[in-house]
């Protein structure tokens, strides 16, 4: 980025999701200068993540986004531990949270309704550049230097939102350490009514089996089905036995309407470090993790709100600023920590309780009969432990 007398100046996102959109709301409305390199030629449609949790709802609002997203999506309050047999094993309630958190509920909602209305917010306070893909960085004194697809951009400083396969991370050598699960996940988009298929079905349910585990989850637009998939077959025969399979989950007497299937291998992984002299890592370009429980896009939107906060107090010098820039390397460490401690950890153990089978039935029923347990696991589920001062619970 260089401005009109030719210095550099300003902080360069890499991203336009949702996390290198809050990231660039958050910088910009505290004065600093943004530019957006988005490689897209315009925002993604693809709906991916659909789940806001309550943390993420309170940064939202505090942005003055939060409204646009509740007129677009699902107010969700409860939600369910099933088996295939239909039994509900526990359903859990948020609102038992309305002492933690100003929404004790989770919204429903896909991302892509969300990052056009960070985008309508950029308008006026951020250059937003689509057909920008960043193909490189450099370091330089006082700044970066980001290689595009249309060339240089520089900057003071460089976010890199650019999710799972980063090409800032990439650029940096950053080591991706984790795991690949042994299945690849497979979601469907259905019309089917899935409250009518389904008796006594919640709008969230999450269904345990050692081989057929699945989640439902109501969308605005459609019911979503997540199902595991083996990894040595072609996505051509997975998603030729997909109506079969479907049908198993309930059936309406006939082949189930299907929007949209994508089948994608799932990974948890951490980077080594999230700031690098002057870059940052934030959202899929920081931690994947296997998307049970929803917490992927929310810890991305922390990152974004966390670090970039931190780096808007150094460039504003509300934050002593002394060569290193402390702030910021705390603010780091702590979303790092969050990643490794709670997010890896939570979403590793829903992927582990809902390939269970029926062995952690008896588990799953004490929670519900018990308030004190359910009311900590909500406040972990829910991501309110790991968001407050204090750290990860
Ligand atoms: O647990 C959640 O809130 C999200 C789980 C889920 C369900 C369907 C599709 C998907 O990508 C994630």
């Amino acid at each position: 980025m260089t401005g009109a007398a030719g210095q550099a100046a300003g902080v360069v996102v890499a991203g336009a999701g949702p996390v290198g959109l809050t990231a660039a709301l958050v910088l910009a409305r505290r004065g600093v200068a943004v530019t957006v390199l988005e490689a897209g030629e315009e925002l993604s449609s693809e709906s991916r993540a659909s789940t806001f949790h309550p943390p993420t709802l309170e940064m939202l609002h505090d942005l003055g986004v939060l409204e646009a997203l509740l007129e677009r999506g699902l107010v969700t309050r409860t939600f369910q531990y099933r088996d295939r047999a239909g039994r509900v094993l526990a359903e859990l309630d948020l609102g038992v949270l309305a002492g933690d958190t100003p929404y004790p509920f989770r919204v429903q909602c896909e991302q892509s309704k969300l990052t056009p209305v960070l985008l309508g917010e950029l308008a006026g306070l951020a250059e937003v550049r689509f057909g920008h893909r960043v193909t490189g960085v450099a370091a330089r004194a006082g700044g970066v230097v980001v290689e595009t697809s249309r060339g240089e951009v520089r900057g003071g400083w460089l976010v890199g939102a650019d999710g799972a396969h980063s090409a800032v991370r990439r650029a940096l050598g950053v080591p991706f350490e984790g795991i690949t699960y042994p299945e690849r996940f497979l979601v469907a988009s259905t019309g089917e009514d899935l409250a009518e298929l389904l008796p006594g079905l919640g709008p969230v349910a999450y269904v345990s089996d050692p081989v057929e585990w699945l989640v439902l989850l109501r969308t605005p637009d459609h019911w979503r089905v997540l199902l595991p998939t083996p990894s040595g077959t072609s996505d051509a025969a997975e998603l030729g036995r997909l109506p079969s399979r479907l049908r198993g989950v309930a059936d309406p007497g006939r082949d189930w309407k299907v929007a949209h299937a994508s089948i994608y291998r799932v990974h948890q992984r951490v980077a080594a470090r999230f700031l690098l002299g002057r870059v940052l890592l934030a959202g899929d370009a920081a931690h994947v993790n296997n998307p049970l429980g929803g917490m992927g896009m929310n810890s991305g939107i922390h990152d974004a709100v966390e670090m970039g906060t931190a780096l808007a107090d150094v460039l504003t010098g509300s934050a002593p600023y002394g060569g290193r820039p402390a702030r910021l390397e705390a603010a780091a460490a702590r979303r790092r920590a969050v990643a490794l401690d709670h997010v890896q950890r939570a979403s590793h153990a829903n992927w582990e309780r809902i390939r269970s089978g029926g062995s952690r039935d008896g588990e799953l029923r004490a929670l519900a009969a018990d308030p004190a347990a359910a009311r900590a696991h909500l406040l972990r589920s829910s991501m309110i432990s790991a968001f407050r001062p204090g750290g990860p619970a």
